[in-house]
């Protein structure tokens, strides 16, 4: 049986604040450190351990990371960076407070705009500071790759380039492996694992900080999934979501 373990960053400064955040790069919340740490522990207790990490260009899911290799002695080992594992780019709407998002425009269109596969939110200019092309960490990019705003749809299309060209093959050849990702590129993955429908995720909202355990068979067909808290297995459907994604 061959494992994986997904983890989504700690709770950030904006989860903390219910800002969209997409490709903004903010700090973990104190309390984000510490769900960072208890994971580490955790891993660590229940006997995991890896030889490889992927995580985004993102800072909250790089210390995440970090402070989990940190604690089971594993910052040794190679960390591969995409920015195909950024979170979902949230266009216009970054840094925009979602609750005041949705007193301007209303549930429903930021409902569409949050979990409709198909639907961007509104796209910055190439002038707006937020723009990534202005930023040294996307130099590589080419300006296709450079967005303006994301769906869900290219968020699950570059999630799975990454997938494709380097996890798999590295699962493939034995490798255990740990990802150090967000929300919704998360979701993306494991709408794929699953062979899940748009509808099938529209309401998954994973847990910051929480280990998410993925066990394959030899042909690498997913077997079943689970939580791992400090007591062990939490089926999926007991976690605790996150607060803010009940806000909405
Ligand atoms: O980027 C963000 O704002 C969050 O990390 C994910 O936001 P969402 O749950 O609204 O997609």
């Amino acid at each position: 049986m061959i494992q994986l373990v997904l983890i989504r960053h700690g709770e950030s400064m904006w989860n903390q604040q219910n800002k969209f955040t997409g490709w903004t790069d903010v700090e973990l919340s104190e309390n984000g450190l510490i769900e960072a740490r208890k994971a580490g522990i955790v891993l660590k207790q229940h006997g995991f351990t890896f030889d490889e990490a992927y995580t985004s260009m993102l800072k909250r899911a790089i210390r995440t990371l970090w402070i989990i290799l940190h604690e089971m002695d594993l910052m040794w080992i190679p960390v591969q960076k995409s920015w195909r594992l950024n979170e979902r780019h949230y266009g216009m709407l970054q840094g925009l407070n979602k609750q005041e998002t949705i007193d301007k425009y209303g549930e429903e269109q930021v409902h569409e705009w949050r979990r409709f596969v198909n639907i961007s939110p509104p796209p910055l200019t190439t002038e707006d500071p937020r723009y990534p092309g202005n930023d040294i960490k996307y130099q590589g990019l080419t300006k296709e790759e450079l967005p303006l705003t994301e769906n869900l749809a290219g968020t699950e299309k570059r999630v799975r380039e990454e997938w494709e060209e380097h996890i798999l093959p590295s699962l493939k050849v034995g490798k255990k492996i740990i990802i150090s990702a967000h929300g919704n590129t998360l979701r993306a993955l494991v709408r794929y694992l699953d062979n899940l429908s748009s509808d099938g995720v529209a309401n998954l909202n994973i847990p910051t900080g929480t280990p998410l355990i993925y066990e394959f068979d030899e042909t690498l067909q997913p077997i079943r999934h689970y939580y791992l808290s400090i007591e062990g297995e939490l089926p999926p459907s007991t976690v605790q979501k996150y607060v803010h994604d009940n806000l909405l």
